[in-house]
């Protein structure tokens, strides 16, 4: 049997810029020695340049080093200005692994042609050891002005990385792990056993070409070695993909954690959303991308999908619950800005605001009350008593007006609402009309001709929920007849994917109408709140296996992780799987420090934390229980 072990760490060699920093620390500091200079970006472009050319070993890293130092005008005031700035600028993977730095100092090296006067203060906030860093060091004048390297150094010369491998003459394996040509170089040189092209930061073609091992974070070098990490599995390999221009919060926060994010602006049809979909793990939309069936059977390695807006029934729920994907969504989120348009929309459409502006365009002045209302005493009525229905009303009362309602479910009225029993009595007795049910495909047309004709004469009717769930045809006809003497429409049954693409509808042009972008939830307000809201659930079942909030899945709050491992087990809601379960923990002596379980018509999820020391036959067995649809674990 063998018991899940990690292994010792080898000799790890590090690179410092652009690898151990994001940063490249030259550049910076000739961006902080040149502030307020005429020719600053000029100058640091140069160096920049030089920097890079030297980087893919498209020069001589010796001549550019020596070029770059002319070119900077620094004294060691503008050093320390640099430290500061270079703490902030550790790479999060390094940042997330101190542990290991630490516990590891005595096997870590960090080689680079950088400038010991930085490296150090800044590597050995994590545990480096100051005589484990090799690097150049400046030259100053009597006034502290940086005139020059130290010569003797072997770093400030070609080749200066290995002179240093080499003379260290480490007695075990070695691997090196950077961004540059020079640190590839101990590989092809023989001194190091491995090379991973370090591409947290940055991306080198002529590098990667060569590098038999690419680490997209310290975490992915850790994983690939069986070493202790602070990511059970590495997130830099875990793909996001972000589509329909989410606020950048959203990106951040999975940058922040390490992912491996890629943002979309628009939205992707089936066909383009099929082929991208297949090596992402987290998948985060608005209401515009449809997760279908047959995009699901593509999604081999999706976890969770992130709705970036109130509605989903733009996604599959159900296909989605049985292939183990759970689904969350912002509910609340934008609520307010919904009802903020809808009832600057309503007060403009009964005073016939938008056809006496277009003739005041056309340089016709218009003046006249004939056909312009007033909202207070107006009979609102609303279709879909939930969160929006709700919020509308007390404001629509706030200004005077009188509310109905109709949900089809059973609801308290908040107010002075009033309940009616059906749609035909909200219809015949409003003056105004709003829809805010949900997008449940059992709502299309929920509104057609026969509902119009059942509405008041002159009413002013506004769909800020769902298109297909009114039948535009029948609307455009209630327009043109009179029947509708105003109405607002935001959502439409075939909307544009980008705002590339033109839009089309039968009501363009119609009088009295206003016609939006599907953007009742478009505030900065609210898709800034959803940029870090939709995230922190979907970060929060990645990271610890909370489905809490959830709308397809079985809801868990789990308490955070310690000391324990966590198996995260779902598979189909049959019988006995719970008891096969506790059986294979029985009969592998497994201790349980806690153990959750919640089902759903679908799935069951079932969480159990466990002491370390446990099997690899032990986590084969638990993956081979009939019903399984996915398993993981977190550490
Ligand atoms: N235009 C936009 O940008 C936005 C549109 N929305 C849409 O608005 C919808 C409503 O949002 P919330 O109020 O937050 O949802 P909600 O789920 O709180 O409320 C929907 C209500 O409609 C009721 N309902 C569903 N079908 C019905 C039917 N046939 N007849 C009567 N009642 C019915 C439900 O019972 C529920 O009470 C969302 O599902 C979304 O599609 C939401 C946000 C922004
Ligand atoms: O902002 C969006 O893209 C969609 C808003 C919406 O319709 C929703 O929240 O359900």
């Amino acid at each position: 049997m063998s018991i899940l072990t990690l292994n010792p760490a080898p000799y790890i060699i590090i690179d410092f810029d652009s690898t151990f920093t994001k940063v490249e620390g030259l550049d910076e500091l000739a961006i902080i020695a040149l502030k307020g200079h005429p020719e600053q970006d000029q100058i640091v472009q140069k160096i920049s340049d030089l920097t890079n050319k030297g980087m893919n070993g498209e020069m001589s890293f010796a001549d550019g080093l020596r070029q770059r130092i002319a070119l900077l005008k620094a004294n060691r005031s503008h050093i320390e200005s640099l430290i500061s700035f270079l703490k902030t600028k550790i790479s999060d993977s390094f940042l997330r692994n101190r542990q290991f730095l630490t516990e590891n100092a005595d096997q870590i090296y960090i080689v680079s042609s950088g400038f010991k006067e930085f490296i150090v203060p800044v590597a050995t906030q994590l545990g480096i050891l100051a005589d484990h860093v090799y690097a150049n060091e400046f030259v100053f004048d009597e006034d502290d002005n940086i005139i020059g390297i130290d010569e003797d150094n072997v770093l400030s010369m070609d080749g200066g990385k290995m002179q240093i491998l080499s003379a260290l003459n480490l007695p075990g394996d070695v691997y090196a792990i950077g961004d540059g040509y020079t640190d590839y170089e101990l590989k092809a040189s023989g001194l190091a056993n491995r090379f991973y092209a370090f591409t947290e930061n940055i991306e080198r073609p002529r590098v990667m070409a060569v590098a038999e091992h690419v680490a997209t974070s310290f975490d992915d070098f850790l994983y690939d070695n069986k070493l202790s990490r602070s990511q059970s599995y590495p997130k830099s390999r875990i793909k996001v993909l972000l589509l329909e221009n989410v606020h950048p919060a959203a990106q951040k926060a999975f940058q922040r954690e390490g992912f491996n994010v890629e943002f979309v602006k628009g939205a992707l049809d089936e066909d383009e959303l099929c082929e991208r979909i297949k090596d992402v793990s987290i998948i985060g939309i608005r209401s515009k991308t449809m997760i279908t069936k047959r995009v699901l059977d593509h999604a081999n390695r999706l976890m969770s999908i992130g709705a970036f807006c109130i509605g989903t029934n733009q996604i599959d729920l159900d296909e989605a619950a049985k292939r183990g994907i759970a689904v969350f969504n912002a509910p609340y989120s934008n609520t307010r800005s919904v009802v903020e348009l809808a009832v600057g929309e309503m007060i403009l459409l009964i005073r016939n605001i938008v056809g006496k502006s277009n003739l005041l365009h056309q340089g016709i002045w218009d003046k006249s009350a004939s056909g312009s209302f007033e909202i207070r005493g107006k009979k609102l009525g609303m279709v879909g008593y939930g969160s929006i229905g709700t919020q509308f009303s007390v404001v629509a009362e706030a200004l005077g007006m009188e509310v109905y309602f109709y949900d089809e479910v059973e609801k308290l009225s908040i107010g002075n609402a009033r309940k009616l029993n059906s749609l035909e009595d909200l219809l015949a007795i409003s003056d105004v009309i709003s829809m805010h049910v949900d997008g449940r495909k059992e709502n299309t047309n929920l509104i057609g001709k026969r509902e119009f004709d059942l509405m008041k004469d002159g009413v002013i009717f506004m769909n800020l929920s769902r298109g297909h769930v009114v039948d535009i045809h029948a609307l455009a006809d209630a327009v043109k007849s009179g029947k509708v003497a105003g109405a607002g429409v935001d959502v439409f049954p075939k909307e544009p994917k980008t705002n590339n693409e033109m839009f089309e509808s039968e009501l363009l042009g119609l009088p009295n109408v206003i016609l939006t972008p599907h953007i009742g939830g478009s505030t900065e307000e609210a898709q800034e709140n959803i940029g870090h809201f939709v995230p922190s659930k979907l970060l929060e079942f990645m990271n610890n296996g909370s489905s809490y909030g959830s709308v397809n899945f079985p809801e868990v709050q789990l308490p955070k992780l310690k000391d324990s491992h966590r198996l995260l087990h779902i598979h189909a809601n049959v019988p006995g799987v719970l008891a096969k379960l506790n059986h294979i923990f029985g009969k592998n002596n497994i201790n349980i420090t806690g153990q959750y379980l919640k089902t759903n018509e679908h799935i069951g999820y079932v969480i159990v934390d466990i002491e370390k020391g446990y099997t690899e036959e032990f986590i084969q067995e638990v993956k081979e229980i009939e019903g399984t649809i996915r398993f993981r674990m977190l550490y």
